[in-house]
């Protein structure tokens, strides 16, 4: 009998409900918004009121470089969390919404998989409570009041071809990327390049991931910097009196949403994926909130640890003030053979040499999670088709690079596949080990900071950037951003910006093509070789296989 799909295990899921779930966490019904039975949005009074208790401890799920399937953070993280109630804590898992993009694209969707998976899966992976609607919609209110206002009078005085601000779409559409606006004549408004990101990248996404409450959210949406004036001179979103309105559409979008595991482990999903072109990791305020209600808390960042770990420690703790107790680096079989230089159609088959020569990947992310002062255990994460040999391969590399290894079967068993590594992992968190700091400070230059993070963790031997990059940071510096920690865009398949170069590369350079300032969200972005911030579809989109079945279930997700 062929196993179960995803969405197969989920629907068999035997959910509580919500009001019952959030009880566990000691959250009373009163304080939940219900979306249905099995989804809730926690109410903004009621986090409020936690602001004054102690965090309990943080766990991170990072990885290698991944597969274009991706290597199980999130199963590991939802599997983790279960795991850890299994042996008696007090545990939630945060992670963060699925976009359509993949959804329909190629990656398929964020719920975890096998017997570790966030439910109702189906919901989550489509529109779920509308926070992805709400965030475009915001976005592209500001982007229509722009051009609204050069329309009119255009009393701002801003320059048509010195707009920076896109508009966004949460689907992959490469059209979109290079469009002309107003076309048609005077009454359409006045023509001017831009283009489409896919809304995980919005700066919009952003804010609501880092924002602590209301009125830091309509703070820093006013502090989004639309363009620039003839004189260069910025043009912020509060110019335009656009962030009220912003934030009466992300009212709602701003509260966290709580859901639960397959084994009915509190889960708050909130906040945007993709740590490629986004910082890519569950909103600030559910992670806190989390903290506050809990003792230990899972949480994930997305791709691997070069990408989202980096991103999570010098941009989300940064400026949360939080800190992970422990960090998990997911590695996998697969993973491990395709930075070995296996490719992607041949990692079916057992090649020991390959997935030790990929070992040399996961030891530059040990390596690189140290660097930020905490502790480090390996979960892999089983396959049915990883082999014994290829298995203890990876645990000898391990041991000989002095780090614990745990071969988890979470996918297949949900927590009793898990409970091995959550001991381990509370002695890790519990052991005092941490000693967390950025890796680079606030003061240094925005240019350095690139460069420290291309050094120190990609293994460059630096970044690269013509004079028109260099000069646009120096002018951000001077207009008082100089703080700001930034955010790499690049390729998840790779240290370097070439997405065929798996493994641990040296000798080469990042270069970068463009930057954007994230004036609201408070960082800024480099965007490092080809990576584009609207991904397109791929040759057969997992749309062909998505569609309802006779009796009106959905068929295809996964
Ligand atoms: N141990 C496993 N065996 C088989 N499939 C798995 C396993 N772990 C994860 N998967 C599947 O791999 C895909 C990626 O898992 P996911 O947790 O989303 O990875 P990530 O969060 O790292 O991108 C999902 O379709 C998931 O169901
Ligand atoms: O940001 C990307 O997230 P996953 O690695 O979970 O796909
Ligand atoms: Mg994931």
């Amino acid at each position: 009998m062929a196993p179960k799909t995803d969405i197969e295990i989920a629907r068999d899921a035997q959910k509580l409900p919500i009001g019952e779930v959030a009880a566990t966490l000691g959250i009373p019904w009163e304080d939940l918004i219900p979306y249905g039975h099995d989804k809730a949005k926690l109410s903004a009074d009621y986090i409020a009121g936690l602001k004054d208790r102690p965090r309990g401890k943080l766990i991170l799920v990072t990885a290698v470089n991944p597969t274009p399937a991706g290597e199980g953070k999130t199963t590991t993280t939802v599997g983790l969390g279960d795991g850890l109630r299994a042996i008696g804590k007090k545990a939630t898992v945060c992670i963060r919404e699925a976009s359509l993009g993949p959804c329909f694209g190629l990656k398929g969707g964020a719920a975890g998989g096998g017997h570790a998976q966030v439910v109702p899966m189906e919901e989550m992976n489509l529109h779920f409570t509308g926070d992805f609607h709400a965030i475009t919609s915001a976005h592209n209110l500001l982007a229509a009041m722009i051009d609204n206002h050069i329309h009119w009078d255009n009393a701002l005085d801003i320059d048509p071809r010195r707009v920076t601000w896109r508009r966004v779409m949460d689907m992959n559409d490469r059209a979109l990327r290079q469009v002309v606006t107003s076309l048609g004549g005077p009454a359409n408004g006045t023509p001017r390049e831009s283009g489409f990101d896919i809304t995980v990248a919005s700066e919009v996404m952003a804010i609501l991931c880092l924002a602590t409450d209301l009125a830091d959210l309509q703070r820093r949406l006013g502090d989004i910097i639309i363009g620039y004036r003839r004189d260069r001179t910025p043009v912020h979103a509060r110019d335009l009196q656009a962030d009220g309105a912003m934030t009466v559409l992300l009212q709602q979008a701003m509260q966290p949403n709580l859901v639960q595991t397959l084994e009915n482990t509190p889960a708050f999903v909130h906040g945007g994926p993709f740590a490629n072109i986004a910082h890519g990791c569950n909103s600030v305020i559910a992670t806190d909130t989390a903290l506050r209600l809990s003792d230990y808390v899972v949480t994930e960042a997305g791709f691997g640890a070069d990408l989202g770990a980096e991103k999570f420690m010098n941009i989300k703790c940064r400026k949360a003030g939080l800190a992970p107790d422990a960090v998990v680096i997911v590695a996998t079989v697969r993973a491990l053979k395709m930075n070995g230089g296996v490719a992607k159609a041949d990692l079916g088959g057992e090649n020991v040499a390959a997935v030790t020569s990929g070992c040399a990947n996961l030891a530059r992310h040990i390596e690189n999670v140290k660097k930020f002062g905490v502790p480090v255990i390996v979960g892999i994460n089983h396959f049915v088709t990883d082999t014994e040999a290829e298995l203890s391969a990876v645990q000898a590399f391990c041991r000989q690079f002095g780090v614990e290894a745990v071969v988890n079967h979470h996918w297949a068993r949900g927590s009793a596949g898990i409970t091995g590594m959550a001991e381990k992992v509370v002695a890790l968190a519990e052991g005092g080990a941490r000693n967390f700091s950025p890796i680079y400070p606030d003061d240094m230059s925005l240019f350095d900071k690139m460069d420290t993070v291309a050094r120190e963790i990609y293994r460059a031997d630096g970044v690269v950037a013509d004079e028109r990059v260099r000069a646009q940071l120096r002018a951000w510096e001077e207009a008082g951003h100089r703080s700001l920690p930034v955010c790499m865009a690049k390729t998840p398949y790779s240290f370097t910006a070439d997405p065929t170069r798996g493994g641990a590369p040296t000798g080469f350079t990042i270069p970068v093509r463009e930057v954007r300032l994230s004036a609201g969200a408070g960082f800024v972005v480099a965007i490092c070789g080809d990576i584009m911030t609207m991904p397109g579809l791929p040759r057969q989109p997992a749309a062909e296989r998505i569609r309802l079945d006779a009796d009106g279930n959905i068929e295809g997700l996964f």
